[in-house]
């Protein structure tokens, strides 16, 4: 099947590819990290969200293994244990940087650790760095879990406005039935509508090792989807799945979203989020985004209107003496009081009242659908 031309992927890979046998190997993780490397000379962005912390912690604290994976906190602590593990054993394949990042549902819910999160991925990329995500098993409860890395994995590729989601994993894609129960199981190439019909075809996880198996696959396909983020299912075990996706090709199961993603995207930011306030703006930075696509700076704000909080979305509208006209609506990355402060200065002294670490973009290019 072909696919768009894909510009930045988040690549999820999961235990059955990391630790096949229940122990971290190198068996698949060199074909991925060769994957990665050569997307990346074709200027491809990648963002890896890797699972197998636990079983990495196996290997590394085995006494614990043995008696400690029966309850939360033995498990809790194979994870930290093995999240170290996992993290070097990656950072050994490649000849660029990689970040650890570790995250947890609460991170994904509360706006401005969302934002914080999208952030430094944004910094990292422009840094030529490789995240690596994975849930922060050894902190969260069951209220505070993703639960799986197939739906995290898909909240990243949302976060980060990535174009491709590739769930790699041990089998080439969604059968019409469970293909370990059923040898006359058919591969489906495409998925047009995910409904009931879709989750009755999957079954359970394949691996002692594995979390969820189709089920949670289906659902971050979906909700990477509903974002117009295409997603792919494929064995993470075949070079070929990696070369077809180098040239834009999907040897697996594909979800492709209805219309372009800029249309997916632009509906939801139009339609799904109501707008909390209005930022005014002036000459320069009107022309400057619509005329040169650059981010909203505080130096083009003149005013701001209503109560919002950070990560809401908001009306930017050109205000020219009694005229005003609407350019677009955006997510903000200040709360409406902040942009009170900051608005109409330049980066020194935003630093000066939002303190240094604070980002002088208002809102990102990536965030600003133009009406
Ligand atoms: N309908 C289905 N199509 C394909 N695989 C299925 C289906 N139902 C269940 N599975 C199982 O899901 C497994 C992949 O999920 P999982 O074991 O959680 O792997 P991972 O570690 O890659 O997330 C497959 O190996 C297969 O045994
Ligand atoms: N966060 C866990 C993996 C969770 C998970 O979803 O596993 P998998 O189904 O193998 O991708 C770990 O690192 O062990």
């Amino acid at each position: 099947m072909q696919l768009h031309h894909w510009r930045r992927a988040v690549l999820k890979v999961g235990s059955s590819l990391v630790a096949p046998e229940g122990v971290l190997s190198t068996r698949y993780r060199l074909g991925i990290a060769r994957f990665i490397a050569e997307a990346r000379l074709q200027q491809r962005e990648i963002i890896l969200v890797s699972s197998g912390a636990v079983a990495a912690g196996r290997t590394v604290l085995p006494t614990l293994a043995e008696h400690g994976r029966k309850y939360l906190s033995g498990k809790q602590a194979l994870a930290a244990a093995g999240q170290a593990r996992l993290i070097m054993s990656w950072a050994t394949l490649f000849d660029f940087p990689v970040a650890q990042l570790l995250l947890t549902a609460a991170d994904l819910q509360d706006r401005q650790r969302y934002v914080n999160a999208k952030n430094t991925l944004r910094e990292l990329l422009n840094a030529d760095c490789l995240p690596i995500i994975n849930e922060n098993d050894s902190i969260i409860t069951d209220e505070l879990k993703v639960g799986d890395n197939d739906n995290l994995a898909a909240h990243v590729a949302s976060l980060i406005d990535a174009d491709l989601l590739i769930i790699g994993s041990d089998i080439d894609g969604l059968y019409d039935k469970h293909p370990g129960k059923f040898p006359d199981a058919k591969r489906i190439d495409c998925v047009d509508v995910i409904d009931a019909s879709i989750y009755a075809m999957a079954g359970g996880a394949g691996t002692v090792a594995g979390t969820g198996g189709m089920q949670t696959k289906i659902q971050a396909a979906e909700r990477a989807i509903k974002r117009g983020i295409t997603t792919v299912i494929g064995s993470g075990q075949k070079t070929e799945f990696f070369h077809a996706l180098l040239e834009d090709r999907c040897l697996g199961t594909s979800f492709v979203p209805k219309g372009d993603r800029q249309t997916a995207r632009k509906h939801w930011l139009q339609h799904n989020l109501k707008s909390q306030g209005k930022i005014l703006i002036d000459a320069g930075a009107f022309t400057a985004l619509r005329e040169r696509g650059a981010s909203l700076l505080p130096s083009g704000i003149t005013a701001i209107e209503g109560e919002f909080e950070t990560g809401d979305a908001v009306d930017v509208i050109w205000q020219n003496g009694e005229q005003s006209q609407l350019l677009g609506k955006g997510l903000s990355q200040f709360d409406s009081s902040m942009l009170q402060q900051i608005k109409g200065l330049r980066r020194d002294a935003i630093a000066a009242i939002a303190g240094v670490n604070a980002s002088d973009v208002v809102i990102h290019r990536d965030d600003l659908v133009l009406t």
